[in-house]
């Protein structure tokens, strides 16, 4: 018998990176009896290799969990959200899925960028939020003055905060009782037309595409002809079940339940996140409100070293592609590099993650260039193009706009820094917005901003700027024109195409040299002098040169040392793995990313 809805709460925990939503997660399994401490370490939420690695949620994974008050038992669905920015699309999917979310903040670091921006999401989605504390073990935590700060940053009451360690599972028992006494519970009909929403898929090898649902209507069973309904595409349910955390099968899921099903559904394409599953044969008169679709924002080539692995990479990243659909990856042919692929991914994160689980699952060597956001180009006949490289740019001639990606970027950071941030900001085409005090001594900043100057570094050199304080978030806003152009490089005469870039035309020349003082570093000397150029159009805007090689590059070595040669000498044999001929130069891997460091 499926539980009844007043005895449901659907919820998730929202929370800036390392605020502890995992252990949270996991205390909430332990103290419900799903797992048993043995268990924790091997079945955690954050269950991929490389999140556990990175210690960072990407991916949700939701586990239903059942919990007795005052004589009443409860089956609580938590849905996992990820705590990175370039996986922020996810978090609006859990939090259509659930009617509360608790916000996580850490007791001693306090509100960030994260916690405001998803708080913000979820009061928006009508979610009712339990504000709790966390991390209230540690000697040096300040409840008093993250409450205030909460209390300024995201309108919260105080005398609501829950305060927990999710470390040492103090004050567990007392949030989950505030789950269930203030989260409302599902509003469903289970006698209504079935109207399910899909919030989330991953292929299984023997099960096909396991879809993840949130039961609004109606209810489900195996046997049962469903019909999704943006594809009109009609299936037969095989398998239901709920996430304990393992998928563990049940015979019906109704109104107000959170689970899974499997339809022997062999594409995880065919199945569209946000869509609606009704019955076939009982359809619901209208679908649930979508989502909006996760567009990849970033993209850049990733070649084979050795053309003839170009079959294999694509294998390689269909494989990828089986499990994450917002990833997207077409053939394309560099003159420099060869046969490879554009590939399209959500943020420099993601892209990184990829790049890692490439190298991981497959023996491919790879050059990958320097990442690009994507732009649209206006021609003159009126044509709108989608532009994902830089060797897709038309000529000059032929563009009556070039529009860039802007985001709102928001920084939480120390007063004493605003100063150095809004510098940075400008430096990077940002146009300043509000500012907000959250206290004395933190501050709200908000900038517009193109995408194209947040993706590189700015994370990095924000937390530089602010010895590591201050935290970022953003989303898009849409495209702006901008005067950009289309910087092409030239080694030894040869444009190489894998090393254009689309720049600002104000920070071109600058960015120009940039580029050639970074190849110099990084491509070998030969045995003739080698010229870098940069040039927009036919013009040259910036040239150096490496100067011929003349000594044996052992011979620094004063000639004794031999341990020291083997070392360099097995040095430039693991840089060689990675090297393309362009024409008669050698270049290294390094060098393609040269631009990457030319930001500033
Ligand atoms: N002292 C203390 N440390 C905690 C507590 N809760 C979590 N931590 C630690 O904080 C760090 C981050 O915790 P996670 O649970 O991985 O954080 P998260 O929010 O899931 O991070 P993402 O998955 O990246 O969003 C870990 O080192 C935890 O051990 C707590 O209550 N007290």
């Amino acid at each position: 018998m499926p539980t009844p809805t007043s005895n449901i709460r659907n919820f998730c925990i929202i929370a800036h990176i390392d605020h502890g939503k995992s252990t949270l997660a996991d205390q909430f399994l332990l103290k419900t009896g799903t797992i048993s401490e043995r268990d924790i370490k091997a079945q955690t939420l954050d269950s991929m290799d490389l999140e556990r690695e990175r210690g960072i949620t990407i991916r949700m994974h939701p586990v239903t969990i059942y919990y007795e008050l005052g004589g009443r038992k409860y089956e609580l669905n938590l849905i996992d959200t990820p705590g990175h920015v370039d996986f922020n699309y996810e978090v609006s999917r859990s939090l259509a899925a659930c009617e509360g979310a608790v916000l996580l903040v850490d007791a001693f670091q306090g509100v960030q960028a994260q916690t405001v921006a998803n708080a913000f999401l979820a009061m928006e989605a009508g979610l009712k939020l339990i504000p709790t504390l966390n991390k209230i073990d540690l000697a040096h935590a300040r409840p008093d003055f993250v409450i205030g700060e909460m209390e300024q940053a995201v309108f919260t009451d105080p005398a609501e905060v829950m305060r927990v360690s999710a470390k040492s599972g103090i004050g567990i028992e007392d949030l989950l009782a505030a789950v269930i006494e203030r989260v409302p519970a599902p509003a469903g009909d289970s006698t209504a037309p079935l109207k399910a929403m899909i919030y989330n898929s991953h292929f299984d090898t023997y099960k096909g595409v396991v879809v993840y649902v949130r039961l609004i209507d109606g209810s489900m069973k195996p046997g049962q002809r469903i019909k999704m309904m943006r594809t009109a595409r009609e299936y037969v349910i095989t398998e239901m079940g709920q996430f304990r955390p393992g998928m563990e099968k049940c015979d019906e899921l109704a109104a107000g339940q959170v689970g899974y099903f499997t339809a022997n559904i062999k594409n995880i394409q065919d199945v569209n996140i946000g869509d609606t599953v009704t019955d076939a044969f009982n359809p619901a008169a209208e679908a649930l409100a979508g989502y909006k679709e996760p567009k990849p924002m970033v993209y850049s080539g990733l070649y084979p070293v050795n053309n003839h692995e170009f079959e294999d990479l694509r294998e390689a990243l269909g494989k990828l592609k089986l499990n994450d659909s917002s990833f997207t990856f077409t053939p394309e042919v560099s003159d420099g590099l060869g046969f490879g692929f554009r590939c399209g991914f959500l943020g420099m994160l993601h892209r990184e993650i990829i790049q890692q689980r490439l190298e991981r699952d497959s023996e491919l060597n790879l050059v990958q260039t320097a990442p690009n956001v994507t732009f649209e180009i206006l021609k003159n006949n009126g044509e709108t193009v989608t532009v994902h490289g830089p060797q897709d740019v038309p000529d000059a001639g032929v563009i009556k706009e070039f529009r860039e990606p802007i985001v709102k970027i928001s920084f939480l950071i120390p007063a004493g820094n605003i100063g150095d941030l809004m510098a940075m900001c400008t430096d990077r085409r940002g146009t300043f917005i509000r500012t907000e005090y959250l206290s004395q001594q933190r501050v709200i900043l908000v900038y517009e901003m193109p995408l194209a100057e947040v993706i590189y570094d700015l994370y990095d050199k924000l937390k530089s700027v602010t010895h590591g304080y201050g935290t970022m978030d953003y989303e898009v806003l849409g495209y702006r024109t901008a005067d950009l152009v289309r910087m092409d490089i030239m080694v030894h005469g040869n444009r190489v195409d894998a090393l254009s870039i689309i720049v600002h035309r104000s920070t071109a020349e600058r960015r120009g040299r940039k580029v050639l003082q970074k190849l110099r570093e990084e491509i070998d000397r030969h045995l003739f002098e080698v010229a870098l150029q940069a040039a927009i159009g036919g013009r040259i805007i910036a040239r150096e040169s490496i100067a011929a090689l003349r000594k044996n590059v052992t011979a620094k070595c004063y000639g004794g040392d031999i341990t020291r040669k083997r070392k360099l000498w097995a040095k430039q044999a693991e840089g060689k793995k990675r090297m393309k001929q362009i024409g008669q130069v050698e270049v290294p891997q390094e060098a393609f990313l040269a631009v990457l460091e030319s930001g500033d």
